[in-house]
């Protein structure tokens, strides 16, 4: 399996190597050159299997010759054995043919961790024997970087830097970040919003020099190998209702378009998902996109669904990459235009988007209603991102096919929205129910591209 980057330019890699790589050296995000398939047969079989069984049979052929089946079948269970459900990503009924993914039983409360719990393993065993080390440097809206500090506190190969944007976080997520106490984690709290994190993310790969220097790695979802973790529970979900003799829809979430596009991957590899919808907060580019007004960026608005506060939505480039027929070209000039404010997607292309997704957006007073509402009537608390995908599930849905809501954080990961609808304040759960108490470690930066080099070059020195 080999890996180009969607700009067309950068050297074609394997699985290890782009997971080792994050953003291509010509800007472009790695995707497969070609996208395997699993026949119906392969699919029904994963009925009544584990999560770890189905999560083997997903991602294996992806990952080419990065570990044999002994080491991969050991990093899945690893990586899954602290999740705090037996079945990882368990479906809970809404409503007659309407369906909760909760994805927040992992050691972060969020999604995330199907990803970040998995990569952690996969860096440790590739760089282990390697003998090499790595220098992370992840951008968050909150959930990305306790996931990631989670995932490889500790660890001897890397160290860590999470960029998260200062005092819009919640302060559950925040603190995620700032009381782990291991010396290879640093939360840095950065000036701006969570684009300008992820810019100057960017920036940092394309400083060659830097990058080169501090042997920069990514764990956004700008890397391969956290895409496809989230390929696997569309598969586990969707096989529990029926598939694949029985076709489902997915609401997704979302921001930076690394959850649905791994609900895309999926319907590639040959899950039947009659719909993918976009379901944004009241920073809906992307909805307005998806609806044929173009991609063209105005302020991040701070809502009550933090974590989707979000303009520049990196995945959607993965998304644009296959929309263009893979014409790299093309989609490196859509993004000179959108560093300059935006850009039109042509007819063709549109239409090959709108032929996979669909979207809709949920305005703040809309999130806190569905909140409400879904706690008097199926008595679900629901963090405020999961009620952004269920009002909009329930504008799209097609009563007949089976919807299923990703559930993308634990509601106590954002008690006050929750407590300001419903009047519950969500409870941690007991393993971290001593977060408050924990001290805090945390460096303030300005929005300042040498600043952040020189501050990273100078702790790993130390
Ligand atoms: C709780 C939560 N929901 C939804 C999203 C959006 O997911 P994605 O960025 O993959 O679109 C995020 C952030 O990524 C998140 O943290
Ligand atoms: N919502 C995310 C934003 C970063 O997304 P990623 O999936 O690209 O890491 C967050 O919580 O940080």
């Amino acid at each position: 399996m080999r890996y180009i980057s969607t700009r067309g330019t950068a050297p074609v890699l394997t699985f290890e190597e782009a997971m080792l790589t994050g953003l291509a050296r010509d800007g472009g995000l790695y995707v497969p050159e070609t996208i395997p398939t699993l026949s119906a047969d392969q699919i029904a079989a994963m009925a009544g299997q584990s999560y770890e069984e189905v999560a083997f049979t997903v991602m294996r052929p992806f990952i080419g010759e990065t570990f044999t089946d002994g080491e991969f079948r050991a990093i899945i269970a690893r990586a899954y054995e602290g999740f705090g459900h037996e079945a990882r990503a368990p479906l809970v009924q809404l409503a007659p043919n309407h369906f909760l993914l909760e994805l927040f039983h992992g050691p972060t409360l969020a999604f995330k961790d199907f990803a970040m719990q998995l990569i952690g393993q996969m860096f440790q065993a590739a760089l282990g024997r390697k003998g090499a080390r790595v220098t992370i440097v992840g951008a968050t809206s909150g959930d990305t970087g306790s996931a990631a500090i989670e995932a490889f506190r500790g660890l001897d190969n890397v160290d860590v830097f999470i960029l998260y944007p200062h005092g819009r976080v919640s302060d559950v997520q925040r603190r995620q970040m700032t009381t782990p106490g291991e010396s290879n984690v640093h939360a840095l709290a950065m000036d701006g919003d969570f684009d300008d994190c992820q810019a100057r993310l960017k920036d940092m790969f394309n400083d060659f020099e830097f990058r080169d220097g501090v042997k920069l790695a990514g764990v956004n979802s700008i890397n391969w190998g956290r895409v496809l973790a989230q390929v696997v529970y569309y598969f586990t979900a969707a096989v529990s209702l029926g598939a694949p003799q029985r076709k489902v829809s997915f609401t997704v979430p979302t921001g930076n378009f690394g959850d649905i596009f791994a609900g895309y991957i999926a319907r590639q590899m040959g899950l039947p998902i009659t719909e993918l919808v976009v379901a944004t907060n009241q920073n809906d580019i992307l909805d307005r996109c998806l609806k044929g007004q173009g991609y063209h960026k105005g302020g991040v608005h701070a809502s009550i669904s933090p974590s989707m506060d979000i303009q520049v939505s990196s995945n959607f480039e993965r998304a644009l990459f296959d929309a263009f027929d893979r014409d790299g070209n093309a989609v490196a000039q859509l993004m000179d235009e959108l560093a300059g404010g935006g850009f039109d997607v042509s007819q063709g292309a549109m239409e090959n988007l709108q032929e996979i997704y669909s979207s809709g957006r949920a305005s703040e007073e809309e999130t806190t209603a569905t909140i409400r509402e879904m706690r008097e009537t199926t008595g679900e608390l629901l963090c405020p991102h999961s009620a952004v995908g269920v009002k909009v599930a329930k504008e799209q849905r097609d009563p007949s096919v089976p919807m299923i809501t990703l559930a993308t954080a634990h509601p106590a990961k954002f008690p006050d929205a929750v407590e300001a609808a419903t009047g519950i304040r969500p409870p941690l759960p007991p393993r971290m129910a001593d977060l408050f108490e924990r001290e805090e470690r945390m460096t303030r930066v300005e929005n300042n591209l040498d600043a952040l080099k020189s501050l990273i070059k100078g702790k790993i020195a130390s």
